[in-house]
């Protein structure tokens, strides 16, 4: 059974001026473990693609599924149950709450799905599996480094065990070293925690790390 499957889906967005098709019957099946790249053009659909896997949003036709869900028929707060429990996402802007610490932070969303014990524990267990330093960890966002950063938002994103990790441009923000370090860890989460990862990406230096590398071409699976 596929973590992430699309049949046939389309998402047109009507606009006055006529409507717009960013995808156009989308075919794809994403396995448990996988490392997927998504890559095209400018405007060729890949952000709405992400979009929809992430739940955040929903097609014009076709049919989805999600973590063995399918997403048809769903309402808001079934879709963000959706993203709570079974999606950890990772953006180009890191997107830490400022003001809170970095352990907090990665605890954030566990106090969200409302875990009363072991937190604290938890969060730290992730910081460490992802390479931050216990020093760091009273420390605010703003007192680190952008890499270090990437790394606790991904410590975020893994901290409830989501079927999959949606990472967009993931090192689009890091110097080629730091970004190199953050591709070598998303590598290492799908290998060796068989984390199933999906990346928007426009670098083709990436396709190295992934098994396999969707193109889209208007809002089709070239
Ligand atoms: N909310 C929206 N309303 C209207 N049109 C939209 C909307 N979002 C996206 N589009 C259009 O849908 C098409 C696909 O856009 P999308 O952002 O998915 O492409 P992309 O491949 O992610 O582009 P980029 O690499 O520039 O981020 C484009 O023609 C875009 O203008």
């Amino acid at each position: 059974m596929p973590v992430i499957s699309f049949e046939n889906v389309t998402k047109v967005y009507p606009l006055p001026a006529g409507d717009v098709v960013a995808l156009a019957g989308v075919d794809l099946a994403i396995e448990k473990g996988e490392f997927v790249l998504i890559m095209g053009p400018s405007g060729s659909g890949k952000s709405t693609l992400l979009n929809i896997m992430g739940s955040l949003d929903v097609p014009t036709s076709g049919e989805v599924t999600i973590a063995e869900k399918r997403i048809g028929g769903m309402d808001d707060d079934d879709l963000t149950l959706l993203r709570r429990d079974h999606i950890g996402f990772v953006f180009q802007q890191f997107n830490l709450i400022p003001l809170l610490s970095i352990v907090e932070n990665v605890e954030y969303p566990l106090i969200l799905k409302g875990r009363q014990n072991g937190t604290r524990e938890r969060a730290e267990e992730v910081l460490q599996a992802v390479g931050i330093e216990k020093t760091h960890f009273t420390h605010k966002p703003g007192e680190i480094s952008g890499g270090q950063q990437q790394r606790v938002a991904i410590a975020r994103a893994l901290v409830n065990d989501p079927a999959f990790l949606l990472c967009d441009e993931p090192t689009g923000n890091l110097d080629s070293k730091t970004g190199t370090a953050i591709m070598t860890l998303l590598d290492r989460m799908n290998r060796e925690e068989g984390k199933t990862v999906v990346m928007v990406t426009h670098d083709p230096r990436m396709t190295e790390y992934a098994d396999r590398t969707i193109r889209l071409v208007d809002g089709r699976i070239a």
